[in-house]
């Protein structure tokens, strides 16, 4: 079992009576990835600032052995560092590596859930009757989630199963250039409980991470899932080495489907969220210096012969993509709404991925598409 900080970290205030630190609220970090473990050090340094937070931070770990023979948990513990995902980082001593979800969660009054997409379903699963009554969420995670009775933003995946509140945090915020604390923004986007998302902000907020809130969950959440799609589609344009005219062409189309899409999904998405950081920032940023820009990079240089799966294996060490799946999610929502000639662009990039069209098929489905703007 991963070790405890209360027996080393000194209770800030000695003033502050034993009723005052029970009140405090305690974080765990579920996920330990690339941004997660950067979500783990942005806490990290406010808890041990602020007084309303306990200054321990859980991070629950997917647990694996590395190359060495030891256990990622282990070496984060002894470390500082999460080695494999955010290496050269310490993300600071009062983060607790624990490879046990529900003992990482049993205690927490805010669960940050920050995974890859694809796992939340299991995650959610494993954590139901397990987490406390009246604790909050926040959702980091850009993906969703496509089931019969239709898409299922991750945020409400994780309301329903787990019965709790959730808010989501998105932005212009490649993970490594946070860890340097280089400058950026964030929006949280909450439902109605405002004193939640005020929380949230203050636990985020850094003089070098700007979090601003705004009360249109499913705007901000589908602007963080959306551009992964349209960040594939700018690597493709890299791999074909178009330029930067027609990447910003397909920028402007693709800001234009994600707009379209998720006002025909949920008609109270505000215009306005598009022009926070998680909509046109994150936007930009992922087309510019994401992953899922670099390996579709990679792909479209390929002839689209080696799959996306490989090149993500040899080219991420284990982080994963999320725009190749959540284009096939978007695909199934537009073939069972017929919308397909709404959203020519996010059409093309599943079709592309999935090896039925070329990658220089990017630039040419234009001729199919609508033009009413
Ligand atoms: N890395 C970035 O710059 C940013 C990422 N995000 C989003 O944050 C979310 C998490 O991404 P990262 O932290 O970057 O992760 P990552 O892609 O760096 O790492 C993959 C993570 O998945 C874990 N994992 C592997 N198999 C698993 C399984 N079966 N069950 C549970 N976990 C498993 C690994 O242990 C690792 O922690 C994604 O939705 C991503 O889009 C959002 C903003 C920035
Ligand atoms: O979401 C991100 C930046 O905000 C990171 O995007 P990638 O997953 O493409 O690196």
């Amino acid at each position: 079992m991963a070790p405890s900080l209360e027996s080393h970290i000194i209770p800030q205030g000695a003033e502050i009576g034993a009723d005052t630190l029970i009140s405090r609220s305690k974080v765990t970090v579920i996920g330990s990835g690339n941004w997660g473990s950067v979500a783990a050090k942005l806490i990290a340094s406010n808890t041990l600032r602020l007084g309303s937070f306990h200054d321990e931070v859980r991070m629950w770990v997917f647990e694996e052995t590395l190359p060495s023979g030891d256990k990622l948990s282990d070496v984060i513990n002894a470390t500082n560092e999460n080695v494999k995902y955010l290496p050269g980082i310490k993300l600071g001593k009062n983060v607790v590596a624990d490879p046990d979800l529900e003992n990482a969660v049993k205690d927490a009054n805010m669960l940050v859930f920050v995974t890859p997409h694809q796992f939340m379903e299991a995650i959610c699963k494993g954590l139901v009757g397990k987490i406390k009554t009246d604790a909050e969420a926040i959702s980091l995670v850009k993906g969703m989630e496509v089931k019969m009775e239709g898409p299922h933003m991750i945020s409400t995946l994780i309301s329903e199963q787990l019965g709790v509140n959730c808010s989501v945090l998105m932005g212009a915020n490649i993970a490594n250039e946070i860890a340097q604390e280089k400058f950026s923004e964030a929006t949280v986007g909450y439902r109605q409980n405002r004193e939640a998302a005020e929380k949230w902000v203050q636990l985020f907020n850094t003089p070098y991470f700007n979090v601003t809130a705004v009360q249109d969950v499913e705007g901000v959440e589908l602007c963080g899932t959306l551009k992964n799609v349209v960040a594939i589609a700018a690597g493709f344009v890299d791999g074909l080495e178009m330029g930067n005219n027609t990447k910003a062409a397909i920028m402007r189309l693709g800001l234009r489907e994600m707009k379209a899409f998720s006002k025909l999904l949920f008609p109270s998405v505000k215009d306005s969220t598009f022009f926070e950081s998680c909509g046109v920032a994150d936007l930009i940023t992922t087309c510019l210096g994401g992953r899922n820009r670099k390996v579709a990079e990679a792909f479209a240089k390929n002839g689209g012969k080696r799959s996306f799966d490989e090149l993500e294996k040899e080219m991420l060490q284990g982080q994963k993509l999320q725009g190749v799946s959540t284009a096939s999610e978007v695909y199934e929502v537009l073939s069972h709404r017929g919308w397909f000639e709404l959203f020519p662009l996010f059409s093309v990039v599943h079709e592309i991925c999935i090896g039925r069209l070329p990658p220089s098929a990017i630039v040419q489905y234009r001729e199919h598409k609508s033009r009413s703007s």
